[in-house]
């Protein structure tokens, strides 16, 4: 489970993130939606423990990141923004690398890479070097490297970003065996259609704060609007930044 308590964060004047608060719950899908700018890979940031929130707290299965951020890590896997391979290594040596980071023996090793590249269906790219994957190649091995220490909660940054039908339509199977498998999921967004097909929950953040936190079903409800879309509109009252 993760837990945001009023998180801020300022660069110079801009209030990137100004009071955000919400709990994401295993074994749901928690999506965090706002348009362009509106805060949310700050907010994911702080929450991986990469930046530090300038006010505000982080709690991870009920553990602080301010007081313990290795444990944090640990029951964390992230898919940042930036995809970042080594791409002298192939897919599974670059898995493999954060396995070693995680402090798995190579018989767990093995076994984990093995399902990974088997349940992200990944086995013809696993031996190639990633230099010159293609986006959706990318990501798989990126998601492969921060599930690899099988932890319960899991941050994604846009993970349909670049991806085409075919690889969005995977990633949103694989996301909800995540959360079949009892994990918290929660993942940032732009695009409306997105989150209303996969989450449970939805948090809408717009100009660094939470404008609404439902279920899509409460959403439509609390708005009167008969699609999500709709929805959405009138709660950030603009939209500018979103994709049906
Ligand atoms: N390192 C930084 N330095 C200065 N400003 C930043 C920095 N990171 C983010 N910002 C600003 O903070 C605000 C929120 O940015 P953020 O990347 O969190 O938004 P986002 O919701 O993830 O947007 P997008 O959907 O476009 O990725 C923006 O105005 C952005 O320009």
């Amino acid at each position: 489970m993760i837990e945001v308590k009023d998180l801020h964060k300022a660069f110079g004047a801009v209030k990137a993130v100004d009071g955000v608060s919400f709990v994401a719950r295993d074994g749901e899908i928690t999506g965090l939606l706002g348009p362009n700018g509106a805060g949310k890979t700050t907010t994911l940031r702080m929450l991986y423990t990469l930046m530090k929130p300038d006010a505000g707290q982080v709690l991870v299965d009920g553990i602080d990141a301010a007081a313990d951020a290795t444990a944090v890590r640990r029951r964390l896997g992230v898919l940042p923004d930036a995809r970042g391979l080594y791409k002298r290594l192939s897919a599974r040596e670059n898995i493999d690398y954060f396995a070693r980071l995680q402090g798995l023996d190579a018989a767990t090793r093995r076994s984990r890479i093995d399902a990974l590249v088997t349940a992200l269906d990944m086995s013809d790219i696993a031996d190639r070097h990633t230099e010159g994957f293609s986006q959706g190649q990318r990501v798989k091995t990126a998601i492969a490297r921060a599930l690899v220490h099988d932890p319960g909660n899991v941050i994604l940054d846009e993970p349909t970003n670049g991806l085409d039908v075919m690889a969005t339509r995977a990633m949103r199977t694989f996301m909800r065996k995540l959360k079949d498998e009892g994990r918290c999921v929660l993942f940032s967004s732009h695009i409306m259609q997105e989150v209303g097909a996969l989450c449970d929950r939805i948090v809408v953040i717009a100009r660094g704060r939470v404008v609404a936190d439902e279920s899509p079903d409460a959403l439509r409800a609390q708005t009167g609007a008969a699609s999500l879309e709709d929805a959405f509109v009138k709660i950030i009252g603009s939209e500018e930044g979103l994709a049906a």
